[in-house]
């Protein structure tokens, strides 16, 4: 069995008389240490899968597993404990707190799990060794969403989840935080899952996987994954 696993998994959302499949039997698997992009248009379901993987939302069917574990079958109480210990979450517009620092952010999360990484030495990896004192306000949205996967590794995830992470950046920011992602997953052994509609960053990725209409159109896996810088878009 691989590290994720995905088994005809079905969510659907009801709004009063209509019901929309998010996901439609949706079937992948990722190996430990990979880099993953899961790509597909607007509305194709990718933050879906994404929700579930991360424990934030539950399945209607099918089946989960993280690590040898059945995710799908935790309880909701389970699910909190594997929301805190074993995933890192990087959203698109950052969602830091706004009236603590660089540094205070990370302690927040290293504060909720069991060996963190110390704040300090995390913010210095992700190149913000001169900014932790600053505030969210005082940084530039590349800075802010360092800040961010600084506190998403500060708990060792065994999962980093990044939702549309260059959504609100420009395009060398954005080129920026990627390369980021992909030397923390080379560098660390994280496994590093991100979700984009641009197919253009399909071949930094050790695994590709195509999403469309709530399934999954394709999955490949990828032998020599280019560096993202010399990637053009
Ligand atoms: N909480 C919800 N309630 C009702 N419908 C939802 C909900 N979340 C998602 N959907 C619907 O499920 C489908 C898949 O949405 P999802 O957000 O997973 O797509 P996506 O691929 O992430 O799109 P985008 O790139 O635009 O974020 C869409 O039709 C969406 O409207």
């Amino acid at each position: 069995m691989a590290f994720v696993e995905f088994q005809d998994v079905v969510k659907e959302y009801r709004m009063g008389e209509v019901t929309i499949r998010a996901a439609d039997g949706i079937t992948f698997s990722i190996e430990k240490g990979e880099f993953c992009v899961i790509v597909g248009p607007s509305g194709a379901g990718k933050t879906t899968v994404l929700n579930i993987l991360g424990g934030m939302d539950s399945c209607d069917g099918g089946k989960i597993w993280v690590d040898g574990k059945e995710v799908s079958a935790y309880s909701r109480k389970e699910l909190i404990t594997y929301r805190r210990y074993d995933i890192g979450f990087v959203f698109q517009f950052y969602n830091l707190v706004q009236n603590l620092t660089a540094k205070e952010n990370v302690e927040l999360a290293s504060q909720i799990c069991r060996e963190p990484e110390d704040a300090e030495e995390v913010l210095r990896q992700v190149g913000l060794g001169e900014r932790m004192k600053n505030f969210p306000a005082q940084l530039s949205g590349g800075e802010q969403q360092r800040v961010a996967i600084a506190r998403a590794l500060a708990k060792r995830p065994k999962l980093l989840l990044c939702d549309e992470p260059t959504g609100a950046l420009d395009y060398e920011t954005g080129k920026s935080i990627l390369k980021l992602l992909q030397d923390t997953c080379r560098n660390t052994g994280t496994t590093v899952v991100v979700i984009t509609h641009n197919t253009a960053l399909t071949p930094m990725a050790d695994r590709v996987i195509k999403i469309k209409n709530s399934r999954v159109r394709s999955m490949e896996k990828n032998d020599a994954p280019t560096p993202v810088e010399r990637i053009e878009w």
